[in-house]
């Protein structure tokens, strides 16, 4: 007989997060199969609404912090995604990228690691070489903290250590490594994993190093819209069609490895492949619940997410934690095709 029980996700996001990923499509598609999306009204204290048979959450503050320590202490059987002291790590652009190199993975014809980096929090560092250290020129400068504003998007390519000097600490210098103008974003949702292709920033030459050239500032340059034009030339120039994925299976074990190590089911990665050694790939961005709406299927990913989160919950009788034996994988394949592996 059809399972006639209503499930309820309670969903806690900030406006501009919610208008994309609260889609009528993804809504429609839950409430088909028993799921129903409800709004948490973050001005009233969390614990009186509900009832809810798992809490979704991507909020920043002291005050959300609070309510959902209450909320999990007065409601231990509901499963909240994720936890917060999990989702921190991924506020800190040096933590963040810490647990690649816990990763245990083999790598045999395909490697990864992070960029060469430093963190600078003062800028008398700047001004002193043995600040910067060893690295190679040019580099990223990129805020330290990661916590979804404006500006701890703003990045700068800087090619000469003298304009070091107008940054604002506290940030993080990264080596630039060229990739060939394309960036993999690898979506992971719970067991599921999505690579996809985006535009990214363009190689920097030897010649260009050698000239004056005076650093310049972007932001969010995967997710920039040109105009119509611009936009099919550089994807035109950059290759971005012809742009070899890395293969799946390499990825997917780098997701599932940060999966568990985090503790994280709702994040995605960057991933860029250094053009000088071929094979070699570098993570150099974890963001937690990022644009889904963005991810070809997402509806139907997420729908069978949730499905799976509430009816484990219900079967066990208790909340599940990261590391449960699932018996029900999500995966897919090169073209995007969603299928169920079984027992794996
Ligand atoms: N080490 C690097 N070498 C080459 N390019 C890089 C490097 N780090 C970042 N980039 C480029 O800069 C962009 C922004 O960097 P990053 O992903 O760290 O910033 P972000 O603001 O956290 O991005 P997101 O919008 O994905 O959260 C990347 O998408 C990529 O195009
Ligand atoms: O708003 P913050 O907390 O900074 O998080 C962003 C992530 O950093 C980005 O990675 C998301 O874009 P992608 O899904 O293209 O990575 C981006 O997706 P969005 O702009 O579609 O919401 C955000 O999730
Ligand atoms: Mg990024
Ligand atoms: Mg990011």
């Amino acid at each position: 007989m059809a399972d006639a029980r209503r499930f309820s996700v309670g969903y806690a996001l900030a406006a501009k997060k919610k208008r994309s990923f609260i889609q009528p499509s993804l809504v429609n598609l839950a409430r088909e199969r028993g799921i129903d999306l409800v709004h948490i009204d973050t001005g009233r204290p969390l614990s009186s609404q509900g009832p809810f048979d798992c809490v979704l959450h991507k909020l920043y503050g002291d005050d959300w912090k609070a309510q959902l320590k209450d909320y999990a202490a007065k409601n231990p059987s509901v499963p909240i995604i994720d936890q917060l002291d999990a989702i921190e790590r991924l506020h800190n652009r040096i933590s963040m990228l810490q647990v690649v190199s816990e990763l245990e993975i083999s790598q045999d014809k395909e490697t990864f690691g992070i960029p060469s980096q430093v963190v600078v929090y003062d800028s008398k560092a700047l001004s002193d070489s043995r600040g910067v250290g060893a690295l190679r020129f040019p580099v990223i400068a990129k805020p330290l903290v990661a916590d979804g504003s404006a500006k701890s998007h703003k990045m700068s390519l800087v090619y000469h250590c003298g304009e070091l000097l107008k940054l604002k600490p506290p940030l993080v210098l990264q080596e630039f490594v060229n990739h060939g103008g394309v960036i993999f974003k690898v979506y992971v949702v719970g067991d599921y994993v999505k690579c996809v292709k985006r535009r990214s920033l363009p190689d920097v030459s030897p010649e260009t190093l050698d000239s004056p050239k005076r650093s310049f500032s972007f932001s969010q340059v995967s997710n920039m819209t040109m105009q119509d034009k611009s936009q099919e030339q550089y994807d035109l120039s950059m290759h971005l069609e012809d742009a070899e994925m890395p293969p799946l299976s390499f990825v997917t074990d780098i997701a599932r490895g940060l999966r568990r190590l985090m503790k994280l089911h709702l994040f995605n990665f960057d991933v860029i492949r250094d053009t000088n050694v071929g094979n070699h790939y570098l993570v150099i961005d974890i963001n937690y619940f990022p644009g889904y709406a963005k991810m070809p299927s997402y509806e139907t990913v997420l729908t069978a997410f949730f499905w799976e989160f509430v009816h484990k919950k219900k079967e066990d009788g208790s909340a599940i934690e990261c590391e449960s034996k699932e018996t029900k994988i999500l995966s897919n394949d090169h073209f995007g095709n969603t299928e169920e592996l079984k027992n794996k």
